[in-house]
């Protein structure tokens, strides 16, 4: 079988597999500033609650945030490369490019801001997290627009 024959077969599961993992990657992306919201603002509260913020951070980082971020690029790098899927001359492969470096970025920066917090050394307050809480939400606005509306 030519190549990109299997990839033209391949292509309905790598879509299928990369909205599963974009799915489990977003759930992180939306809920890991929110627990952050809570941590800075129970924790001058609460006494004893900061191991059990920590830990829930770092599970959802590691066990699903993670994984997820890497099978939803490795199935849209393979949904890229699959012969006739992206037309380089519309503008929606680079506006969700761009997008989803962005998304990327956010990713890496909510991990040195949980890197912040196990150290005690977090200087970013309660409101500050709720701002960043809105990228993710625009970038996904972005996304989705670039890829149904393929303009
Ligand atoms: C991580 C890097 C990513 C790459 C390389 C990538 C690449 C792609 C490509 C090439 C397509 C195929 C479009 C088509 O079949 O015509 C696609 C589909 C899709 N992507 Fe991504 N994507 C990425 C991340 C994301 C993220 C973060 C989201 C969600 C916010 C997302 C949501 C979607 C959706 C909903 C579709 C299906 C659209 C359709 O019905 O064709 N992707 N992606």
């Amino acid at each position: 079988m030519d190549p990109s024959d299997l990839m033209f077969t391949l292509y309905p599961y790598a879509k299928s597999l990369h909205i599963m993992a974009v799915l489990s990657w977003m759930a992180g992306l939306f809920y890991l500033p929110r627990l952050f919201v809570y941590h800075v603002e129970q924790a001058e509260k609460v006494q004893d609650t900061v191991p059990i913020f920590l830990q829930m951070e770092d599970k959802l980082l590691r066990v699903i945030m993670r994984p997820a971020m890497y099978v939803s690029w490795a199935a849209g790098i393979f949904i890229v490369l699959t012969p006739g899927v992206v037309d380089w001359s519309s503008v929606w492969p680079w506006t969700k490019g761009v997008s989803v470096i962005a998304m990327t970025w956010f990713h890496h920066w909510l991990v040195f801001r949980f890197r912040d917090f196990s150290t005690g050394g977090n200087k970013l307050s309660g409101r500050q997290f709720r701002l960043m809480n809105e990228v993710p939400t625009v970038l996904m606005v972005v996304i989705v627009v670039s890829v149904i509306f393929k303009f």
